[in-house]
């Protein structure tokens, strides 16, 4: 479980001038969720999927994964820490001089030798292994995860492809196996699909829940999209000038009309509730 707990980030915004973009924000994420977090532009939502994985510290509070106040993680565990935590982005960021096969490879390639975990092998055997049969080991179990995920996200005809000749949603199919190649449990989403057409939205779509069913993942979306979180979260939280204004079942959420601030952003959307009447929540 994620617990963000009276979380507040600000930035120096000039001398002795601050800006708070977040403020004082608390919720919870269970295991497997797919949660969103809706707002306006400026609204403080990559902020807080990025303190989520500390590419931005807190000026205050604490973010609780499984039990651990990761605000208080430093140096090493870290790199542990970010190993657990996966995420993809709008522009995709793959390295464009790598092949499809060596993009997904890269977090497990940079995992130092004496870090590199092999399924199946303990401790004492892993010990009683050479350098350089410590080296095959690593390839091997590299070469085996990344066939995995190329299964996993259908791009098994790619494999030596370069990402300049591949279209957005193949792109945004190798930066999500690269994000998992590493068994993260939590995988971060910060507006994946925006620049993306709706049909290969929608495949993405697919393949993000396919993925939270079978690996239980946990994700969290960000998006100004409506139908992305109507399609695929279970939970939303919706923010407004760094701060939450409304969280809670998707369908919930999207019904209850009573802030302005969820009218405006879900205005005009068809909710499929549970008899499958289709109602508009405005
Ligand atoms: N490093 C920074 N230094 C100063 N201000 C920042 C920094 N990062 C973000 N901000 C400010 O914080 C506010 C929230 O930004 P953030 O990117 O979190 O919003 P957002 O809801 O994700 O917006 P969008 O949907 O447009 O991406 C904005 O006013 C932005 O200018």
């Amino acid at each position: 479980m994620i617990q963000v707990k009276e979380l507040t980030k600000e930035f120096k915004n000039g001398k002795n001038r601050k800006l708070t973009v977040l403020n004082n924000i608390n919720l919870e994420i269970e295991d497997g969720d797919i949660f969103g977090i809706i707002g306006m532009s400026g609204a403080g939502k990559s902020t807080l999927i990025r303190c989520i994985n500390l590419l931005e510290r807190p000026t205050r509070g604490h973010i609780i994964i499984d039990g651990t106040d990761i605000t208080e993680v430093r140096g090493k565990n870290l790199h542990a820490l970010r190993k657990n935590i996966g995420m993809i982005f709008q522009n995709f960021n793959l390295l464009m001089q790598k092949n499809v096969r060596k993009n997904i490879a890269f977090g497990l390639e940079i995992t130092k030798l004496k870090d590199f975990k092999i399924p199946g092998m303990n401790a004492e055997n892993y010990k009683k292994l050479n350098y350089f049969q410590k080296r095959k080991a690593k390839k091997a179990e590299i070469n085996k995860r990344v066939d995995e995920l190329l299964e996993l996200v259908d791009l098994r005809e790619k494999e030596y492809y370069y990402p300049a000749k591949l279209s957005g949603g193949q792109r945004q199919r190798v930066a999500i196996a690269r994000a998992l190649a590493t068994r993260p449990s939590i995988l971060l989403c910060d507006e994946a699909t925006s620049a993306l057409d709706s049909k290969t939205t929608d495949s993405i779509l697919k393949l993000l829940k396919r993925i939270n069913e079978e690996t239980k993942v946990t994700i969290i979306v960000i998006t100004h999209e409506m139908n992305v979180v109507q399609k695929i979260c279970n939970k939303v939280a919706v923010i407004d000038k760094s701060e939450i204004v409304a969280c809670g079942y998707t369908e919930d959420v999207f019904q209850n009309n009573s802030s302005e601030i969820v009218r405006n952003l879900v205005g005009g959307i068809m909710y499929e509730s549970d008899n499958g009447i289709f109602k508009s929540v405005v």
